[in-house]
């Protein structure tokens, strides 16, 4: 057992952080498959560890649509996360969400295509709801917001954090059209990628409390008079993006790990999926036993297996 409190998913731009010191490099192979990259453990000052994947692999050779997201989780939580921070690149549906910003947002709109596998039990005979109304960790949101605030304000650049912010989760690859881009906007949504699902959902249901900052890259389409979102508007943020978030990730990580020990962040997550998994009036097969004990070993033992 590798006793990594905290996980780190790197996006778009975002391939690996900085002064850390590397411990070791590991490729669970998970019922799912192995994740996206090698996961790199690495310390920091104080030697509290912490895990770090890059979502689409380290040369961002996976598209949206086929990031493991099933196994990218369950690798995490076979190495001991509680928590995950995962930061993402995110057009902007808001004129006062400028590229450069970040954001936190609180709610997802679904707009992917069920080609995604989007749930550990899929494939298995145990059925199992998990709760999603409030998609992410909520108090890990708060803690960030309070957190991510003090990083910005400290690296004195200007950029400012949205809180409360509504994302639409689209399939991609090709970006929105305008008419999708002002729909979502008419729907409430301030926010668009293509990965926050079901990422999101996958960490709810393997309990762990799953957070995510966004960085702003571009307006997408919806704006009348300006050129539609292209992928070199994108590349003209990255590098300034992935700054503030390595400056950010520097600065909360360590006392991320301490309000995770003191169980401040994720009382919610844990335990909840008790609650979810529908009770089954038989044995469950072995094989389903085992495969789901990976994430949840809580609820899934030999006792339940039949003879
Ligand atoms: C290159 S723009 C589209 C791409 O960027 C975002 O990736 P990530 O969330 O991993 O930073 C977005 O979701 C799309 O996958
Ligand atoms: N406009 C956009 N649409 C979807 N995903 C994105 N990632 C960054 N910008 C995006």
């Amino acid at each position: 057992m590798h006793d990594v409190l905290i996980g780190v998913i790197g996006g778009t731009g975002l391939y690996h952080l900085d002064n850390l010191t590397h411990i070791e490099t590991v490729n669970p192979n998970t019922p799912w498959g192995h994740p996206s990259s090698p996961i790199n453990i690495c310390s920091l000052q104080s030697g509290t560890k912490v895990a770090f994947l890059a979502r689409h692999g380290k040369n961002h050779d996976i598209s949206p649509s086929t990031v493991p997201s099933c196994a990218n989780i369950a690798a995490l939580k076979s190495l001991g996360v509680r928590a995950i921070i995962a930061f993402s690149s995110v057009g902007s549906l808001r004129e006062e969400i400028v590229p450069g910003h970040i954001a936190i947002p609180t709610q997802i709109i679904d707009r992917t295509k069920g080609t995604r596998p989007g749930s550990f039990f899929d494939g298995t005979r145990v059925v199992a709801h998990a709760a999603f109304g409030d998609p992410f960790g909520t108090k890990l949101v708060r803690w960030l917001e309070v957190e991510v605030e003090n990083a910005l304000r400290e690296q004195g650049n200007g950029v400012v954090l949205h809180k409360d912010k509504c994302i639409i989760c689209m399939e991609g690859p090709q970006f929105s059209t305008r008419a999708e881009s002002m729909m979502y906007r008419s729907w409430g949504a301030d926010l668009i990628n293509m990965s926050v699902l079901p990422e999101a959902k996958l960490a709810r249901e393997a309990e762990i409390s799953y957070a995510l900052i966004a960085s702003a890259t571009d307006y997408d389409s919806w704006r009348p008079h300006a050129e539609a979102v292209t992928v070199t508007q994108v590349h003209e943020t990255l590098k300034a993006n992935a700054e503030t978030a390595r400056h950010i990730a520097a600065s909360v990580l360590e006392d991320l790990h301490l309000a995770t020990v003191q169980g401040d962040i994720m009382s919610e997550e844990k335990g909840s999926m008790e609650y979810s998994i529908m009770p089954s009036h038989g044995k469950r097969s072995e094989e389903d036993v085992e495969k789901l004990a990976y994430i949840l070993p809580e609820y899934f033992g030999s006792n339940d297996v039949a003879n």
